[in-house]
């Protein structure tokens, strides 16, 4: 069952040229897809697309759930600097109604899950940077959405931790078997995290490119299985062979 379809899904800001021009996509519910492409092809404006923050000019975009069912992660974490970060955590919660007790100790369970249980209390600035990515992380999974969009959310971290989140951000979500459409530029962070890529260019999809690979540890990394999939995904982006 597909959770999110794109419909020949047509959009242009106004007075300029369609961003994103025919693009097709489909995502089954458990799913992950990465999107990758170079600047400036529509990847940022498919996502919003997906998310309902854009409208479509024409074709259509099918959610099968609620817009409450949808989490988002930016690049940069954009905490409220003047709450504790438990309190970011339950920020979707508290827009609604004061935190309840399961809710207080889910959003101890996610900072814990996250490594970022003894930091309940600090305020984001207290963090580093790859903490403060999984307190963001931690925010939009609070409400467990069903889809989780995320656009480039460690595209500012350090290589190694990097590698960590993306294990993290893996395992939570196969834990929560939720459904993810993950926005990079990272060739390897695609290839390691998807179940698909899903390659844009001129506003659509050109390519989606299955990944096989039999377990998404550390040392998957370096198999000839991975290497293969990188290849196949540089090739579809037009870029040279790297052997
Ligand atoms: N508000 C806007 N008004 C006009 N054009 C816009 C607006 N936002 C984005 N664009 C244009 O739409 C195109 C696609 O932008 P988008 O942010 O979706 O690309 P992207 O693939 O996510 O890029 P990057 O990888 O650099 O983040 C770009 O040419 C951009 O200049």
């Amino acid at each position: 069952m597909s959770l999110l379809k794109l419909e020949d899904v047509r959009f242009a800001f106004p007075g300029w040229p369609p961003t994103v021009d025919g693009a097709r996509l489909e995502v089954a519910a458990g799913a992950f897809h990465c999107l990758v492409g170079r600047s400036g092809c529509g990847k940022t404006t498919l996502l919003k697309l997906a998310a309902g923050l854009l409208v479509p000019d024409s074709g259509r975009v099918v959610f099968a759930g609620r817009a409450q069912d949808i989490g988002f992660v930016f690049q940069v974490p954009n905490l409220l600097e003047w709450l504790r970060v438990i309190d970011n955590v339950l920020l979707p919660v508290s827009l609604h109604h004061r935190p309840r007790q399961e809710e207080l100790e889910r959003a101890l369970q996610l900072l814990e899950q996250l490594g970022l249980r003894e930091h309940a209390n600090k305020r984001p600035r207290q963090l580093s940077g790859g903490q403060q990515s999984r307190v963001a992380l931690a925010r939009a999974l609070i409400l467990q959405p069903s889809l989780l969009l995320l656009d480039e959310p460690f595209a500012a971290l350090d290589a190694i931790t990097r590698e960590e989140l993306q294990r993290d951000l893996l395992a939570m979500c196969r834990r929560q078997r939720t459904t993810v459409l993950f926005v990079t530029h990272d060739i390897g962070e695609a290839v390691y995290l998807a179940d698909a890529v899903d390659v844009v260019e001129g506003g659509r999809i050109s390519q989606e490119i299955a990944i096989d690979l039999p377990e998404r540890t550390g040392a998957v990394r370096t198999s000839a299985a991975f290497a293969r999939h990188c290849e196949q995904v540089r090739a579809a982006l037009h870029l040279e062979a790297l052997a």
